[in-house]
């Protein structure tokens, strides 16, 4: 028979004295062995542009997200910039006319996203501008590159995304961020921006984005839902695949990609570790549209507490070795942020 206070000396003996437990126990220990922090300098703001004036129009599928016209999001980035978030990226929602089937505004000078650019330099000097260099928000058929047929043709699409890269560098971009995942593109727009003189403006690849089902609000957002024919998955890499995401992003660091990202985010941290262990590059994860729209409808349902959820998550990509997160949540979190 074992005396009463046996248990302590059972749970000893298995844990050999060693109890975690110790350094959770107050408030200030925790604090004081907490191994990641989230900060301000750790976001990217993503935005939604669209032509006209004085227009902010809501997202259905994003609560909390609205498109904005060039001076809106003139005065958004200046909030931005006093919070001290370091870089907005741009999206446009241009006029479904504009639209053709090899993307042709992206190269006018003064589309919507130049257009963009120049107000955000002018309005936040100090504010990063990326720019993304995909098709799909000016082709009529919503993918990312030209389409033949059934083909996505890779080496036309990576032609018009280098002019189309050099446009955006004079409009005043930092960096330039190439989303559309044809081969050979990133090694393309160093070679294009250094000849038109644009040495100092970056390259973020899109190095591993996969063919995912987390998009859709964003397809919402710059009304490509209703446009798209089939699906991304002759050009975006395959849910299943760690493996060749990494020789991907290989070739990118190869080609001189200054930074890399990983896209979506939270179901692909395995990758973000990966990719920070074998390159040691700066990471970004973009926590897209439809990790978003989880987030605040699961909240609006009364299911989660969605501001917790949305630091964990945020914090999650910072474990994974991230060095910062492209996420809709970024002026709520550097207001949390702030405050704290
Ligand atoms: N070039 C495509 C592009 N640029 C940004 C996103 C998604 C961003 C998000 O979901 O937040 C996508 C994906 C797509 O439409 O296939």
């Amino acid at each position: 028979m074992s005396e009463p206070n046996d248990k302590t000396h059972l749970v000893d003996r298995i844990t050999g004295h060693r109890r975690m437990r110790r350094i959770r126990k107050a408030e200030w220990t925790r604090r004081l062995v907490r191994e990641n922090r989230l900060t301000v300098d750790d976001l990217i703001w993503p935005v939604f542009v669209i032509p006209g004036d004085n227009i902010e129009e809501p997202i259905p599928a994003m609560p909390g997200v609205s498109r904005m016209s060039v001076d809106r999001l003139a005065e958004a980035a200046k909030k931005a910039e006093g919070l001290g978030i370091p870089a907005i990226a741009t999206f446009p929602n241009i006029e479904l006319e504009k639209r053709d089937m090899s993307g042709s505004e992206i190269l006018n000078p003064d589309n919507l996203i130049n257009r963009a650019t120049r107000a955000l330099k002018k309005a936040a000097p100090s504010l990063g501008v990326i720019t993304d260099v995909a098709l799909d928000p000016f082709t009529s058929h919503g993918h990312d590159g030209i389409l033949t047929g059934d083909e996505i043709v890779n080496d036309a699409t990576v032609d018009h995304i280098c002019e189309a890269a050099v446009a955006q560098a004079e409009a005043g971009a930092d960096i330039i961020a190439p989303s559309e995942m044809m081969d050979g593109r990133i090694g393309a727009i160093r070679e294009r921006l250094d000849m038109a003189g644009f040495q100092d403006v970056g390259i973020m690849s899109y190095a591993t984005k996969f063919s995912s089902g987390f998009y859709g609000p964003y397809r919402e957002a710059i009304s490509t839902k209703g446009l798209l024919k089939g699906d991304k998955a002759s050009y975006y890499i395959d849910t299943a695949n760690g493996t060749e995401a990494l020789r991907d992003a290989a070739l990118d660091v190869e080609e001189g990609a200054d930074m890399l990202m990983v896209k979506p985010g939270l179901p692909y941290l395995d990758i973000c570790w990966r990719i920070k262990e074998a390159f040691g590059l700066p990471v970004f994860a973009y926590q897209v549209s439809g990790e978003y729209a989880m987030i605040k409808m699961a909240a609006e349902r009364g299911a989660i507490d969605g501001e917790r959820v949305m630091m964990e998550t945020l914090l999650s990509f910072k474990r994974a070795g991230c060095d910062g997160i492209l996420t809709y949540f970024a002026i709520e979190v550097a207001q949390k942020l702030a405050k704290s």
